[in-house]
């Protein structure tokens, strides 16, 4: 009988409550009244001396099993936080000027699970960049049981970014995404092909500026490019690059794109 692997036994990983209290308090210094105001004043949250050490503790055990430079990951992490809390202030602006069941901003902030998968990927991509392992997977994984969102850390998402509703939407880890671009439930980013061999190569669509994506359409391909200032109807399928100011849906269970009502470029059936 083989022997159990070692990681089975190792505390070199970080512990699941860790990472559960670590995101907890990141969000709670970002938006003090998503939790509890009094507890995180602007000043402990300047100085971060808990998360700081939340983080290092996080880290120093990863640190004897991968390479990493904890304290410069860790100070280039906290400096970061000013940056992603400007950007999320304006997701969640853009999701109460787009969404007309929206009445507020700090509703947007305290109650919608699209703005909360936004907070959770702005929070696990820079982690991701510093090649972190394991830490910003566990994170966007909470996220993604709590909301049904499922964003890999390793996407590029711009700023403005709007998540409707939100449940069952995949964004790949290769995806690209512009500003302004806005989505619905059930919208998959994916990869035309899932093999393990094409795991360093860009597998997920991009998609440009100011383009919509209703619910519940696919696009597929590292080639594939959604052109900026387009629509994507729900339901539609694409694995072919549109070109901009297109309209795309599906009529009949045909795949068409139609002219949108801009002056330029011409539109094309696929
Ligand atoms: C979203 C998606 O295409 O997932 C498939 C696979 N995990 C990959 O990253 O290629």
């Amino acid at each position: 009988m083989s022997a159990f692997p070692g990681y089975l036994l190792s505390s070199n990983f970080p512990s699941r409550n860790a990472v559960v209290t670590f995101t907890e308090d990141l969000i709670n210094c970002l938006f003090p009244m998503v939790g509890d105001a009094e507890a995180y004043t602007e000043q402990q949250c300047s100085a971060n001396i808990s998360l700081r050490k939340q983080l290092t503790e996080i880290l120093t055990p990863l640190s004897k099993r991968y390479e990493l430079d904890v304290s410069a990951i860790t100070n280039a992490y906290l400096d970061e936080l000013a940056n992603i809390k400007a950007e999320l202030i304006e997701d969640a602006e853009l999701i109460l000027e787009f969404d007309p069941a929206a009445y507020s901003v700090e509703e947007v902030i305290l109650s919608y699970p699209g703005f909360y998968a936004i907070v959770m990927y702005r929070l696990t991509h820079p982690l991701y960049k510093h090649n972190v392992p394991i830490l910003p997977r566990m994170m966007s994984e909470l996220a993604h049981s709590r909301t049904g969102i499922d964003i890999n850390a390793g996407a590029q998402i711009g700023c403005p970014f709007f998540i409707d509703h939100g449940t069952g939407v995949v964004i790949g880890e290769t995806s690209v995404i512009g500003k302004n671009v806005k989505i619905y439930q059930g919208v998959t980013l994916g990869a035309l092909a899932v093999r393990k061999e094409d795991a360093q190569t860009k597998r997920h669509p991009t998609i440009e500026d100011n383009v919509v994506i209703y619910a519940n359409s696919t696009i597929l391909g590292g080639k594939t490019v959604i052109g900026h200032d387009s629509i994507v109807g729900g339901n539609t399928w694409v694995t072919e690059s549109i070109i901009p100011h297109s309209v795309v849906y599906t009529k009949n269970q045909i795949v068409v794109a139609d002219k949108k009502d801009f002056t330029e470029p011409l539109n094309f059936i696929i």
